[in-house]
């Protein structure tokens, strides 16, 4: 029986699982390490205490990530029904689907995510088809290639019929999709794979936990046991049942060892989610954690927390672009003539808090930036501007965004609060009718 071969062991990893345990790659390293002996890991840390991400290997191959993937497959399955039966899925669902799709490309068939990546149509188009069997794909003139299953090829269908052309049709002319398979809602090819992954492993993961108080394990393929595998063994009941035995009579959590003092504060957000997480939510993290020394301040915690949406803005290759070359898809300029000159529309819908433009925009001489155009309301703003810090490849630069306020319809005038009014001039003000509007 595989763990009573490894309980001789656990004694000794119990001993050292402290002096590993907070050092990103030894966290790493060591559940590797344990997996490989046997070990079943729960609450395997999918991302590392501090929030970054996983490097792109380690998201690729977790077999962990593998068995999230297995219990996310009901939903999928759910999904694909309604998009193929002309069902219209929320917005963050299609996203969701897409990351599947992406994650059955790496995790099940193991192709690597540059390949992901650089998916073109064509080669979805030319793939070879069994009937009942499934279909065989193959990337890069054949450098890689993937044999699907007839399930795995109807999901990829359903997105491929079903949500990418809705993300074409926002495809602006800045946008160039590049033939790519798999686009972001703003219809240009994925660029970062790797946070998309790890956005879906959280949704998987936030599954879980709402499946019941005890998360399943995450198992590792390396003791041969998949979900859809639950055989007993020995006859003492499933594997499970066992591992859930030996876990309440030797608990151990390998996120006990306090944070270093300098770290303690953007030790939590990492697992708070995508919104500002609340006092109450923080304290349960750090509850959980059972740290004794190092223990965060609450106040100083939730200060450090940073939107992992906004840090995905930060790295999206797609405004980086946009901010160097001012080409920013799905708006232009209108001239409002004698009322109030030129303005900026939008020419494709966007929903909330999608990136729009740069506030202000690199001065090309003799060219116009949409950040510059933009004309004011203070009553009937639908686009506001928040600071970001992008992540260019020669550093990174402090950028003001305009951010859709709240859903905008194609041909709406973007505009946003100045933040100024008749007062800001005191008496010369009074004259600027526009500064109500
Ligand atoms: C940053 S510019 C906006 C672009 C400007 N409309 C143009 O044609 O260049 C700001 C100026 O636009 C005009 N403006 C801005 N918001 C306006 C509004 N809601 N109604 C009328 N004029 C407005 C004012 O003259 C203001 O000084």
């Amino acid at each position: 029986m595989w763990f009573l071969y490894n309980y001789a062991e656990f004694g000794f990893y119990q001993q050292v699982l402290p002096t590993f345990c907070w050092a990103r790659a030894s966290r790493r390293s060591l559940v590797d390490h344990l997996e490989n002996r046997g070990f079943f890991v729960v609450g395997e840390p999918l991302e590392d205490a501090h929030g970054a991400e996983p490097s792109s290997q380690e998201t690729g191959h977790r077999p962990g990530h593998k068995r999230l993937l297995e219990m996310a497959e009901g939903r999928t399955e759910e999904a694909c029904h309604g998009l193929l039966t002309g069902e219209r899925l929320p917005q963050h669902e299609m996203t969701l689907y897409r990351y599947f799709c992406m994650a059955t490309l790496t995790i099940t068939h193991r192709v690597p995510e540059e390949t992901v990546v650089d998916f073109k149509v064509t080669e979805w188009n030319d793939r070879q088809v069994s009937a009942g069997v499934g279909a065989t794909i193959y990337f890069r003139d054949g450098a890689d290639r993937a044999v699907f299953s007839v399930d795995e090829e109807r999901w990829l269908g359903a997105y491929f019929t079903a949500i990418r052309p809705l993300y074409l049709t926002r495809k602006g002319e800045a946008a160039d999709d590049q033939g790519c398979f798999f686009l972001g809602t703003t219809g240009l090819p994925v660029a970062n794979p790797r946070s998309d992954l790890c956005r879906l492993w959280r949704h998987c993961r936030k599954i879980c936990e709402g499946a019941g108080p005890n998360p399943p394990p995450v198992t590792a393929e390396a003791t041969g046991t998949s979900s859809r595998d639950k055989s007993s063994v020995s006859g003492k009941g499933s594997r499970d049942d066992q591992w859930d035995a030996f876990v309440s009579e030797f608990p151990v959590t390998i996120g006990a060892l306090a944070p270093s003092k300098d770290k303690r504060n953007l030790s939590v957000p990492a697992s708070a989610g995508r919104q500002q997480p609340t006092k109450a939510k923080v304290a349960a993290i750090v509850a959980k954690e059972e740290w004794k020394t190092n223990v965060p301040s609450l106040p100083d915690v939730l200060q450090a927390w940073v939107s992992p949406l906004k840090a995905a803005i930060e790295d999206d290759k797609g405004v980086l672009k946009s901010v160097v070359e001012q080409r920013w898809k799905g708006i232009d300029f209108k001239d409002f003539r004698e009322h109030k000159g030129r303005g900026v529309i939008a020419t494709m819908p966007f929903s909330k808090g999608e990136v729009i433009c740069d506030c202000h925009g690199k001065l090309i001489s003799e060219s116009d930036t949409f950040g510059r155009r933009m004309n004011d309301s203070g009553k009937a703003s639908n686009v506001k501007p928040v600071v970001f810090q992008l992540n260019f490849a020669d550093g990174p630069q402090d950028t003001v965004l305009f951010l859709a306020q709240r859903n905008i319809a194609g041909n709406e005038e973007l505009r946003w609060d100045y933040g100024v009014r008749r007062m800001s001039f005191r008496d010369e003000g009074m004259d600027l009718a526009w500064l109500d509007d």
